[in-house]
């Protein structure tokens, strides 16, 4: 699991590491960071020997690393180009001692430094410059970037980006490309077309941990590939907790807590997986979540739908047990109390998709969620018929699972789409602060928010072929299945792991048919094949531990 910093948190960590009981000197890790750069991208420039490298340094201390890296680029064969920003006076003292041993080195024919001051003549000869280098080390702003950019980075960032796109220019982001914001992924000129945008990298070197702002859209679409180097951080501060955490999921997390399936379990053993949901005309939805559940290892699986769709279901899953409930297309009141008795013999219980909006299904919903005691999964409109009802499901938030995309979120919540999208993590932590339930807010990424710890978990997987209707209805059935999970630690460990095996076996779909076409059932049988990999993955029988801290 990787941590996924904001800006103020790499502050933090930046002060403890040189003020702090660390007490490392400040250029030593501005040394390092530059260093990192110069190593990772040396394979994706395919070599610096003989380069023109250009270098656009900033006023801040992404400038500074700037400096190192010419420093560096010049020991490796490169001609470099520094473009500096800022006054001398201007730089914190690191920045300044680098930005003096580079001015020793200038030559005007391999080390050329330039203090740019705008003019007609600047401008035309930075752009014949760009035009006739290979690459480009955007250390114009790190993380110290906000709002939106200003001239004349603006006019600078936009010639970059102008000359890249004829293609023969690579561009290296130092720490973070220019004009994303490391928060939350938003990017200068998002929503204002006048207003100049961000830097589009081919590679970002980024320094200690993860910024959340390479990961969230559209920022990931600036960043290119991702390295993150610890460039010596104290190990303490690369992995401890953050009161404000988010962490970025990967393989070794998932493979780590689902346990191998012990040689003597039987279908008890693997969890009674309910799912009641479907209307007249949406029964598809109905065995597609049955599918998710199934390929995700549910021991028995129950699917209640309303009467009149039962007909449209049985046989269609042949390995679960349906029944019709009720008389009518959709479920109402009256059928609660049926569901209510029979949800003792189950272990977790799943229900929206497909079941429509009608007002007697929201009294149903109500009725089931406050009579039930088994951990709960609300999808589509489960989470439609509840909008506004943090009161009513507060109290019951510790066995919910609620999965909405973010336009059920925004019903659900009240919060505008836009500024669910401007920061989707901290708008999923404020959700689950009130309403106290795990949430999987899926998009691109998905986001999973623990309501006791408020942590939150991003998953980088999945891709644009999974946007296609009853995609989510998978999950459903995969999430329930997943919560009762042997070994689950918690039920945010179990949504997790869903979340993460969905996307997997979604990304194997795309390897197959491409961004096109496959089907949500085809991601559902993909399923097997992921868990399998995982479990051939591991080195070792693994002790059970948990994904999640909860303590
Ligand atoms: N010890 C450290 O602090 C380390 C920091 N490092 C580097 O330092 C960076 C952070 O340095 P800083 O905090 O100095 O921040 P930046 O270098 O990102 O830049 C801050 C400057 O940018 C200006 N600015 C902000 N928004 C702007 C906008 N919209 N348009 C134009 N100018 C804008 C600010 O006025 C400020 O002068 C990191 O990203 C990383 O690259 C590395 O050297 C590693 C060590
Ligand atoms: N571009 C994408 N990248 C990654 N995952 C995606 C993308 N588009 C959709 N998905 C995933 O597919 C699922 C779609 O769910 P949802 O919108 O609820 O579909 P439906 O309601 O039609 O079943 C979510 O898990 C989402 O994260
Ligand atoms: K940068």
């Amino acid at each position: 699991m990787q941590k996924l910093n904001t800006a103020a948190q790499m502050r933090l960590m930046d002060q403890t590491a040189m003020h702090g009981q660390y007490a490392i000197a400040p250029a030593v890790l501005m040394e390092n960071a530059g260093h990192a750069v110069v190593t990772h991208a040396e394979t994706a420039v395919h070599g610096w020997q003989g380069k023109d490298v250009v270098i656009l340094c900033g006023k801040g201390n992404n400038g500074g690393d700037g400096f190192v890296i010419a420093r560096h680029l010049l020991n490796r064969g490169a001609r470099v180009y520094v473009y500096v920003l800022g006054t001398v006076e201007s730089y914190s003292p690191e920045a300044r001692a680098h930005l003096h041993t580079l001015q020793e080195l200038a030559d005007e024919e391999t080390c050329l430094i330039d203090y740019f001051a705008p003019s007609d003549k600047a401008w035309d000869r930075l752009y014949r410059r760009l035009s006739s280098s290979q690459v480009v080390i955007d250390a114009i702003l790190g993380t110290g970037f906000h709002g939106t950019l200003r001239m004349p980075v603006s006019r600078i960032v936009n010639m970059v980006n102008e000359v890249a796109a004829s293609g023969t220019l690579r561009v290296i982001a130092v720490d973070i490309p220019t004009g994303v914001n490391a928060d939350t992924g938003d990017v200068s000129g998002s929503g204002d077309e006048e207003a100049a945008g961000p830097v589009f990298a081919d590679m970002t070197v980024t320094f200690g941990v993860w910024k959340r702002g390479l990961l969230l859209y559209p920022g990931r679409t600036c960043s290119g590939v991702v390295v993150c180097d610890d460039i010596g951080m104290p190990r303490p501060l690369l992995t401890g907790r953050e009161d404000d955490g988010a962490y970025m999921l990967e393989e070794s997390d998932i493979s780590e807590v689902l346990a191998p399936r012990s040689p003597d379990s039987h279908k008890g053993t693997h969890g009674t997986v309910a799912i009641v949901t479907g209307s007249s005309d949406m029964a598809g939805a109905a065995l597609m979540a049955a599918r998710g559940a199934l390929r995700s290892g549910a021991g028995k699986l129950f699917l209640r739908v309303p009467a009149r769709t039962a007909p449209y279901c049985i046989g269609r899953q042949a390995e679960a047990m349906v029944r019709g409930v009720g008389t009518g297309d959709h479920f109402t009141a009256a059928d609660a109390a049926e569901i209510i008795e029979e949800s003792r013999n189950w272990s977790v219980l799943a229900m929206g998709p497909g079941m429509g909006k009608q007002e007697d299904t929201r009294m149903f919903l109500k009725e089931v969620i406050a009579h039930t005691s088994c951990p709960l999964v609300l999808d589509a409109d489960a989470l439609n018929l509840l909008a506004g009802e943090r009161d009513f499901i507060a109290p019951y938030g510790g066995r919910i699972i609620m999965t909405p995309h973010l336009a059920e979120f925004s019903r659900l919540s009240g919060l505008p789409l836009a500024d669910i999208k401007k920061d989707c993590i901290a708008a999923a932590k404020q959700f689950v602060r009130e309403w106290q339930v795990t949430l999987v807010l899926k998009g691109a990424p998905t986001v999973i928010v623990s309501p006791r710890t408020l942590h939150a978990y991003v998953n980088p997987g999945g891709n644009a072929g999974m946007a296609c209707g009853g995609m989510g209805d998978i999950l459903t059935g995969m999430v329930a299945a997943l919560a009762v999970h042997d070994g689950m630690t918690s039920l945010t460990t179990a949504a997790c792991a869903a979340v993460w095996l969905h996307s997997a076996a979604g990304d194997i779909c795309h390897d197959t048919y491409g961004s096109y076409g496959f089907l949500p059932m085809e991601v559902a049988d993909a399923v097997p094949r992921v868990i399998t990999r995982l479990e051939d993955s591991r080195p070792l029988p693994v002790l059970q531990r948990p994904l999640v801290t909860e303590a």
